[in-house]
């Protein structure tokens, strides 16, 4: 509660944790800066641990296409190789921005270059330019976000959510057992393709467990989506490992998804960061209006359990009836 009081400003956004809590426990391989050529705009690159990418990277190859987005510091623009004509992301945050959006994108890369799932972002390289321009080469996904698909086609149907919570169930279950938390679930870092296909993307302030008992209740991530136990984790983080947060979160981007607003505030209420903390951590979990089947109601409260030891796992979600009776005919198990 001593963070309501330190909080004056309305900003979603909470702050990085100290540096001491921010910086890696191990180091963190950067590309090599002495192969960097010349100030003609290439620059080294190396590959994802699991995907293959080319030695160098010569900005001269990529064709900027568009602005896709701005995120916190970066710009991601669509590209495309002009040999072969295939279509890129690349977020590029530039050598003069400040030290934690640096600090931001170094943990990104570093967690893209120890994925390999269908159901997170893929990574296809990462650049450093001598000027300190630092770059990542991400797939492509042409549908934009949750996000973005909420704004454009309204509020998703119940098979659609079944979908999407499984896919990102498949990505959290990947994540964790690599030891990844990724500390801000949410619809605008959920892409989709056109082919419905939902990655998680956007690992700017998620976190490697070294050990069993890291702690992880540091502040980052975006607070509407955080779950009770990161504000107060006294009451509501009984043996806290970190991982149940990322329940809560999606569990709170599904709703948003049904009902097209944020759960815990009325259509069209701008939230603030006060109102939304007290509603968090003293209000009831959202539920969802009438309407919505018995199944999907009994899926939000496993994933909406104020208490992190009550809510489900990855592993219990992904057999959740929600989950199973929507599955595609061909993965349903008998
Ligand atoms: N691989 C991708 N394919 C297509 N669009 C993308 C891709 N990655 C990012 N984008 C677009 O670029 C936008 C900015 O992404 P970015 O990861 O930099 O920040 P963000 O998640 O929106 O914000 P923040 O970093 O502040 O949480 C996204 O909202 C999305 O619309």
């Amino acid at each position: 509660m001593a963070l309501v009081r330190e909080r004056r400003q309305l900003n979603l956004r909470l702050p990085l944790p100290d540096f001491s809590e921010r910086r890696p426990r191990f180091p963190l391989p950067l590309p090599p800066t002495s192969q960097s050529s010349t100030a003609t705009g290439t620059a080294t690159a190396t590959a994802a641990a699991p995907t293959t990418c080319a030695a160098n990277f010569v900005a001269a190859d990529y064709e900027k296409l568009q602005v896709l987005g701005h995120g916190n510091g970066g710009t991601v623009y669509k590209v495309r190789q002009k040999r072969t004509s295939a279509v890129y992301a690349l977020k590029v945050v530039h050598g003069d921005s400040d030290s934690a959006v640096r600090r931001q994108i170094f943990r990104e890369m570093e967690i893209l270059r120890r994925t390999d799932s269908p159901f997170v972002v893929r990574c296809h390289g990462i650049f450093e330019k001598p000027g300190g321009d630092v770059a990542i080469l991400m797939e492509y996904m042409d549908a934009g976000t949750l996000d973005t698909l909420l704004k454009s086609n309204g509020i998703f149907s119940e098979p659609s959510l079944a979908n999407i919570a499984r896919q990102v169930l498949d990505g959290l279950n990947y994540l964790h057992s690599h030891k990844i938390i990724h500390r801000d679930i949410k619809p605008s870092n959920l892409l989709v393709n056109r082919d419905m296909e939902v990655k998680i993307a956007d690992f700017g302030v998620s976190k490697i467990m070294c050990r069993t008992l890291d702690a992880c209740n540091s502040y980052v991530g975006t607070c509407a989506y955080m779950s009770p136990e990161r504000f107060d984790p006294d009451t509501y983080g009984a043996n806290y490992n970190g991982y149940a947060a990322d329940i809560w979160s999606l569990g709170l981007t599904l709703m948003e998804l049904y009902m097209g607003h944020f759960p815990f505030l009325p259509a069209g209420q701008r939230p603030d960061w006060a109102t939304l903390m007290c509603a968090i951590c003293f209000g009831e979990p959202p539920s969802l209006p009438e309407g919505a089947s018995e199944e999907f109601r009994s899926f939000m409260e496993c994933c909406l359990q104020k208490e992190s030891s009550k809510r489900w796992t990855v592993s219990q979600l992904l057999s959740h009836p929600f989950v199973i009776s929507n599955a595609p005919r061909s993965e349903r198990r008998s």
